[in-house]
């Protein structure tokens, strides 16, 4: 699975467009955005106070000039004095500026969630879930940086620039127009610089990532390694990795030589000369006296610092927009027609007549592929309908045209003689219920897990459903019963078992229709036998959509589909269908029946 690190995000340009598409941010801000505007004026009044430092420290020093104690006693405790509230001015602006930004984010994230949540399945078909759950992520967290410190650290050194060419212009425009010739050049140097050799640290990141991916792999799939004696190949290809990343290391770690050769040179070669020329023009009158020299000094330093931070603070910036931007396209995407809030009126129960009229299919990531064609069955209120077929040969979509999970391309799809487009979604899929091939399990307690198919059960439902799917004997078997912990941080059910708590599940939620997508294919025969007896149970007086491939489980079908490259090619019950002479049915069955 690719995972997004922020360092991988890409960045957007910033003009006014892309700003203003970024400020719809403040939006999910809601009654927090007060806090980030009285978070600025702390930001403003704590560069003001970091400003007032260098001028007060070099008075400090000219009193040691002028040999005037008193002065330097008030000087001193005036320092102190700023000391402190830039202290307590810092403290309140980066307070206001992480609430404002946790509660923005929260809201961000809740309205993400909420609308990811009601997206229809065509836009998961053609998103990798796992990529997309850690792109949001990095983009989230580059918003929580961004918000609570980088914006304010940008303007804090913005003020700082400014404000400090202003007064060093007044302290010496001489030694400032030289300040100004070499500082932000060797700044912007040391940026550029900064900026290589991040890249080769990431490079060696990337490098040490691909290498930890050979080594999850190769423990996942140990069974597989050590099956085909395949460990001296697996340990070559780690050495070469390794190989790879001592290489990149050590020439990033040669640049790292070079830059703090050049920060020693350079950077501290300006300072230098920075120094000299103020004593010259010290000594010739042209500065009033060691204090402003000092001054001038200490300013620098904060000019030179700042502009080494604000290139790196505009590229985080950057990336923030591109980050918005993103998170703006997932917001904006059209959801379903789901409430998403819990109904507090009962389903209205359909009966469970079903129709397929001429239905046609492609799914929206692959157009050019036609998966069904003018598909055409009926399935009235308690029968069972087979679907049978070669693999691919569109089974599973139909039972999820039928639950509305995509929009059909041509023909009409009837439920009790309604299309089912003029139904209310939550209502329709309330009325029915699936039991998939590989169930999925909630990590929660079985209870929990059964419960889902319908919160509001009672104790009494959800035992009565667990011993109906067969489910009770194994749930009571367990020292904690219904508590007990199911999926990762639990224990493992069978394949068996699974489904029969899927089957409680659908059980309590009572549908009128209900679709079996091969829920026996992969099980022993005993188990088999527990979950076919509870599948009974579960299909009488429904409509049932079963989707098989071992032909043995569909023989009592009220009718047999049979499914080939998109079309329905057989339609019978299971001796109308041996009959036919040369029918894909006869083969199949003839095939099954006598490998068995
Ligand atoms: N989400 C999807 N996006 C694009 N194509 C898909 C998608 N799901 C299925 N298909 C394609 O549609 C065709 C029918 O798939 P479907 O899963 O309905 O077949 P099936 O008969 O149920 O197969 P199997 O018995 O192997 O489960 C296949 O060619 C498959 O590749």
């Amino acid at each position: 699975m690719a995972r997004f690190q922020e360092n991988d995000l890409p960045k957007a340009k910033l003009n006014s467009n892309s700003l203003q598409k970024a400020l719809r941010i403040f939006k999910y801000a809601k009654n927090h955005k007060w806090k980030f505007f009285l978070g600025l004026i702390f930001l403003f009044l704590t560069s003001a106070t970091a400003l007032a430092f260098p001028k007060l420290m070099g008075m400090l020093v000219d009193c040691v000039t002028n040999k005037d104690l008193s002065k330097a006693n008030e000087i001193a405790l005036g320092l102190m004095v700023i000391l402190g509230l830039q202290a307590i001015f810092s403290f309140f602006r980066i307070s206001l500026f992480v609430n404002f930004t946790e509660n923005s984010l929260s809201n961000i994230r809740f309205a993400l969630y909420e609308n990811l949540i009601k997206l229809p399945m065509s836009f998961y078909s053609q998103k990798r879930v796992g990529e997309l759950n850690s792109r949001i992520s990095a983009d989230i967290s580059q918003l929580q940086d961004t918000f609570s410190t980088t914006i304010a650290e940008f303007l804090r050194q913005f003020i700082l620039i400014i404000g400090g060419f202003v007064i060093l212009g007044s302290i010496s425009p001489k030694l400032t127009l030289m300040m100004l010739a070499i500082v932000p050049i060797v700044a912007v140097a040391a940026v550029i610089f900064g900026r290589f050799i991040r890249k080769y640290g990431k490079k060696t990141q990337d490098k040490v990532a691909e290498s930890q991916v050979i080594v999850e792999e190769t423990l996942q799939g140990i069974s597989n390694v050590k099956a085909f004696a395949n460990e001296w190949y697996e340990i070559q290809r780690y050495k070469n990795k390794i190989r790879e990343i001592v290489k990149i290391a050590i020439k990033g770690g040669q640049y790292r030589g070079y830059f703090a050769s050049f920060i020693i040179l350079c950077l501290f070669g300006c300072v230098v000369a920075v120094v000299w020329y103020g004593i010259t023009l010290t000594i010739k009158g042209e500065v009033e006296g060691v204090g402003d020299l000092i001054s001038f000094v200490l300013y620098t330093t904060f000019i030179g610092a700042s502009f080494g931070g604000i290139a790196e603070m505009y590229a985080q910036i950057q990336k923030a927009v591109g980050a918005t931007e993103r998170v703006f396209e997932l917001l904006e995407e059209t959801p379903e027609e789901i409430n998403a809030k819990p109904r507090l009126s009962a389903v209205e129960k359909i009966k469970g007549n079903v129709a397929f009229n001429n239905v046609a299919f492609s799914y929206p990531s692959r157009k050019e592929v036609q998966v069904l064609k003018d598909v055409n069955f009926n399935a009235e209120f308690g029968q069972k309908i087979a679907i049978v077929g070669p693999s691919g040969a569109g089974k599973s979509t139909i039972s999820s045209l039928l639950l509305r999970f995509y929009d059909i391309t041509s023909g009409e799809i009837l439920v009790d003689g309604k299309n089912i487009y003029d139904y209310d979604l939550e209502n329709l899929r309330g009325n029915m219920s699936i039991v998939p091939q590989d169930v999925i399990l909630f990590g929660g307690t079985i209870r929990e897990n059964i419960a889902y198919g319908n919160p509001n059960a009672s104790e009494e439902e959800i035992i009565a459903a667990a011993k109906q799917a067969n489910a009770f004997n194994f749930v009571d078997g367990f020292p904690e019963k219904f508590e007990t912990l199911v999926g990762e941080r639990g224990v493992k059910l069978s394949g068996g078992q699974r489904q029969r708590i899927a089957i409680a599940r659908a059980l309590l939620k009572n549908p009128s229709i209900l679709i079996l997508d091969e829920a026996t294919s992969s099980l022993d025969s005993e188990s088999e036998k527990l979950v076919q007896e509870a599948l009974e149970v579960l299909m009488e007086g429904r409509t049932s959509i079963i989707i098989a491939h071992r032909l043995s489980t569909i023989r009592n079908a009220d009718k047999i589909l049979v499914l080939d490259n998109g079309r329905i090619s057989e339609e019978g019950t299971h001796q109308e269908l041996i009959n036919l002479e040369n029918g894909i049915y006869k083969n199949l069955s003839n095939l099954q029946f006598s490998n068995s």
